[in-house]
């Protein structure tokens, strides 16, 4: 079939749409929340929904959050403040919350997310570390996981540099024993930091921190870290070395990486062994980077001299942990991030994050979804709208709908392959060819992985395009590959179910159906008719939806050459009934015609 020469349009009225890609469920049953329908059509609730004055969402905050996070939070939203809850208190009240804000004490389980039901939309990290959230369990669930990842950096370094002093100077012990009537002076000589070599395993945020100011101190630093820039370490003057150098030339070895499957008892048996005897370990990451019982083992063996720990592989350790009883260990209760400043600091990062992500931004701390600098989102945004109408589009095109394998998407665009992000496109072509065949509800959270788990293969091109890279994209084609459509014409040359859109005036345009070009604003409802072009079709149309009073939004009509067959687009902002679609599938001009929700 051949591409038309030429369309035609009308453009009638456009109304404005909001679009937010985290939102995966109707929010009016999890919030209450008024819905007004803009464009009054009964079957589009999630789309377009309002809060209104009374109806907030409810977040727990299940650990101390500093008062001016939870002041941004409370003009928001209802804040349930429970502490200490057990596992089974917080799966009982989570199915009442559309957020969840922790520290390092409560595990965020499965069941959480399952216990949930689908109202839980996001869980707030106050702090770095998620190791107790189980993020592979919120993605599928298409829970965004924020966290708060700057404002404690500071405190935690200081700790770190805290325990290196006191540990040197047994400070800890010299303090208990003073208070037990002692006075212990020639026990408790300590060693010099000065001119000792420091290794900072995990050369991150709270990593350089620590060795700017064990620098300092006068301290050799070195550090070790597979995935930070040499430059970043050089320009504090620090030299980045292998993970054995760093164990074999260290006097002190000081932690500073997440707890991830590569680094869990990344010190063991096998790493202790390597090391200089008499080093001296300092632990505020994660205690789960260290095997426990080796460690024990370590300083019997007086490998390792001391160790000061923060954090331990289960919080709090037992009381009679032979590691905590250690007259060479010190300990703090996780008090890395425990100053006035740093939680003031991680209440209002995480509440603004999770505050921001219920409102439907994308956060800027997300730890399971893309992240989008807010210039980009407001770019994409019309795109966005755009991807998610093709997508919505092509796969009610398909004859049934669990065929959908495979997908290609194609961007035309005049810009730079690398100027172009687009996870967010191909999240909305994601949730738009889902959700309309399924219970599933996609954000861009779950997207990828709904995909896959579907055995939906989505792949992307680019048409690079001469001119003016103003806008971010010309068009965006969808196509469905190895299905049957049950509108014929839907079918492209190349034997697969396509729609193109593109942009205009800040609007998502229908474009191209299969190889006929139309141009319908896509808003409301759409009608392809295939019909012989003739004068007065548009006439016996119009007329038929104007008796039961359906308004028509846009009409455009894609034609092979005059007279012959053309694709006729109509945009409605009511559902027409049945019996006028029948109508209308009954003029005898028409060949074919399908009813899309948009
Ligand atoms: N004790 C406490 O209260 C606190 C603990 N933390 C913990 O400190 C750790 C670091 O936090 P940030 O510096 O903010 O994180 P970050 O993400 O800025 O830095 C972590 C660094 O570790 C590196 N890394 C990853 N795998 C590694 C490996 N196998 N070997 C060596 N390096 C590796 C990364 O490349 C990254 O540069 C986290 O575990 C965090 O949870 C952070 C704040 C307070
Ligand atoms: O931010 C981190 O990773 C921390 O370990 C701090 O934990 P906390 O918030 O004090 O329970």
């Amino acid at each position: 079939m051949a591409a038309s020469a030429s369309s035609t349009s009308l453009k009638l009225s456009s109304p404005s749409t909001t679009a937010s890609w985290l939102r995966h469920r109707p929010l009016s049953s999890a919030f209450g929340v008024t819905t007004i329908s803009l464009s009054q059509h009964r079957d589009q609730p999630r789309r377009f929904v309002v809060l209104s004055m009374d109806a907030k969402p409810t977040i727990l905050v299940a650990e101390k959050l500093g008062e001016a996070g939870l002041k941004l939070l409370k003009e928001f939203a209802n804040v349930d403040c429970s502490y200490n809850l057990s596992p089974e208190e917080l799966c009982t009240k989570i199915s009442l919350c559309d957020a969840l804000i922790v520290r390092s004490g409560t595990k965020v389980s499965r069941e959480v997310f399952e216990s949930s039901a689908g109202r839980l939309k996001v869980v707030g990290r106050a702090g770095v570390g998620i190791d107790n959230v189980d993020l592979g369990a919120a993605t599928e669930h298409g829970c965004l996981v924020v966290n708060a990842p700057t404002a404690n950096t500071v405190a935690a370094a200081e700790h770190g540099i805290a325990l290196l002093t006191a540990m040197s100077r047994n400070i800890a012990q010299a303090d208990a024993s003073v208070k037990a009537g002692k006075w212990l002076r020639n026990k408790y000589v300590g060693v010099s930091l000065v001119g000792k070599t420091l290794a900072v395993m995990g050369f991150g945020k709270v990593g350089s921190e620590v060795a700017r100011r064990a620098k300092g101190l006068g301290m050799h630093v070195i550090a070790h870290d597979p995935y930070a820039p040499a430059d970043r370490a050089r320009a504090i003057g620090v030299d980045l070395v292998s993970f054995d150098e760093a164990l074999a030339s260290a006097d002190f070895i000081s932690l500073h990486m997440p707890l991830t499957a590569a680094t869990k008892k990344i010190l063991n048996d096998e790493t202790f062994a390597k090391m200089k005897k008499g080093v001296r370990i300092v632990n505020v990451a994660r205690g789960g980077v260290i095997d426990e019982e080796a460690l024990v083992k370590a300083i019997d063996a007086g490998i390792v001299a001391q160790a000061a720990l923060d954090v331990f592989t289960v919080e709090p350790p037992s009381k009679d942990s032979k590691l905590v009883q250690n007259e060479n260990v010190i300990a703090t209760p996780h008090l890395g991030a425990s100053t006035m400043e740093a939680q003031e600091g991680v209440a209002i990062e995480i509440a603004e994050a999770v505050v921001g992500a219920l409102k439907g931004e994308l956060a800027a701390t997300a730890v399971n979804a893309p992240m989008v600098p807010a210039q980009v989102l407001t770019e994409l945004k019309p795109y966005v709208a755009l991807a998610e109408k093709l997508g919505r589009l092509a796969v009610q095109l398909v004859a049934g709908g669990s065929g959908v394998k495979t997908v290609k998407v194609t961007y035309a665009s005049a810009r730079a392959p690398d100027d172009l992000d687009t996870r967010l496109l191909r999240a909305m072509i994601t949730k738009g060819l889902i959700e309309p065949i399924s219970s599933v509800f996609v954000n861009l959270v779950n997207a990828d992985f709904t995909a896959k788990q579907r055995g939906l293969r989505l792949t992307e091109e680019r048409i690079i395009l001469d001119g003016s890279p103003e806008s971010p994209l010309e068009s965006i084609q969808v196509q469905i590959a190895n299905v049957e459509s049950k509108f014929a014409s839907a079918i492209s040359d190349s034997g697969d179910v396509t729609v193109e859109g593109r942009v205009k005036d800040g609007v998502p345009h229908l474009t191209k159906v299969g190889s006929f070009e139309v141009d319908v604003s896509l808003e409301g409802s759409l009608i392809l008719c295939r019909q012989v072009d003739q004068p007065g079709m548009i006439g016996k149309v119009g007329s038929i939806l104007g008796e039961e009073n359906v308004n028509v939004s846009f009409m455009s009509v894609g034609r092979i050459a005059p007279r012959k067959q053309a694709v006729m687009a109509i945009g409605v902002d009511e559902e027409p009934s049945k019996q006028s679609l029948k109508r209308i599938g009954e003029i005898s001009a028409v060949e074919e015609f399908v009813y899309l929700k948009l």
